[in-house]
């Protein structure tokens, strides 16, 4: 695993009127990670994955991404990242391959490279059968991956997806996991994945941040988070979540 951090912010803080969303948050994710952003509803996941994509601004405190400021350069800090940020917005009357060749044009890639472009992530993410169908007759599961699909259309080293595993099935979720740690391991993608439910994370992610009202109570490897190897890390978030 290479070492150099492909999300580092420091000193967030993000401020709607009087009410502190996010406070003073500083963290690192290295390349090749797969990082759990882990925390319970109204932690302040989306809002942060928001000022990491450039989304909303923040009221103080930088991030940058692959190296670069997103507030400085926001198009260079985002050129090699994929998002699929709160339910992806889909536009249901299409077909997920029109869907996507048209998300493909913000890419700067040629009509023959779009139409290539497409056929891989379809293929990738097992959706290149339904590819002619209209998107609003796709499971929830494939609408999850459709998103993913999106993600990979500008070839990205990190990809950041906020509650991914909502409403999935066990099925669904098994897909989702397996398409994350072949992303990760093949393609060596970097993942920054919030979920509010541990057990969706718990078996594919080598990192944690654990965030609660707005600010960080742990970042770190799963081994040093597991002090006694026979505690459940459930039982470890729980008990950082409720103290
Ligand atoms: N624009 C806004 N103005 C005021 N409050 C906001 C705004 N955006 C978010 N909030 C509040 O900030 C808190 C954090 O919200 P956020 O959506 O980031 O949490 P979350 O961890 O993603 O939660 P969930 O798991 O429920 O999606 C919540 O209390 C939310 O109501």
């Amino acid at each position: 695993m290479k070492n150099e951090n492909v999300i580092k912010t420091v000193n967030i803080t993000k401020r709607v009127k009087r009410k502190v969303l996010l406070e003073d948050i500083s963290l690192n994710v290295e390349a090749g990670s797969i990082c759990g952003f882990l925390g319970p509803n109204g932690a302040g996941k989306t809002t942060l994955m928001r000022v990491m994509m450039g989304l909303v601004k923040p009221s103080q405190g930088s991030v940058f991404l692959n190296g670069v400021d997103v507030n400085g350069n926001r198009p260079e800090a985002l050129k090699h990242v994929g998002a699929m940020i709160e339910s992806p917005l889909f536009y249901d009357y299409l077909t997920g391959r029109i869907m996507l060749l048209n998300l493909s044009r913000l890419h700067g890639y040629t009509k023959e490279e779009r139409e290539e472009k497409v056929e891989e992530v379809l293929q990738i993410v097992g959706l290149e059968k339904r590819g002619e169908d209209k998107i609003h007759t796709y499971s929830l599961g494939m609408k999850q991956r459709l998103g993913i699909a999106q993600a990979l259309l500008g070839d990205p080293s990190l990809i950041l997806l906020d509650e991914p595993a909502n409403g999935l099935d066990p099925i669904g979720m098994r897909e989702l996991r397996e398409l994350i740690i072949s992303l990760n391991q093949e393609k060596g993608i970097t993942f920054f994945i919030s979920s509010h439910l541990l057990d969706e994370l718990q078996h594919i992610c080598n990192h944690y941040i654990l965030i609660r009202e707005g600010r960080i109570l742990y970042q770190g490897q799963v081994d040093d988070l597991m002090k006694d190897k026979e505690m459940r890390l459930e039982d470890l978030f729980v008990e950082m979540m409720t103290s």
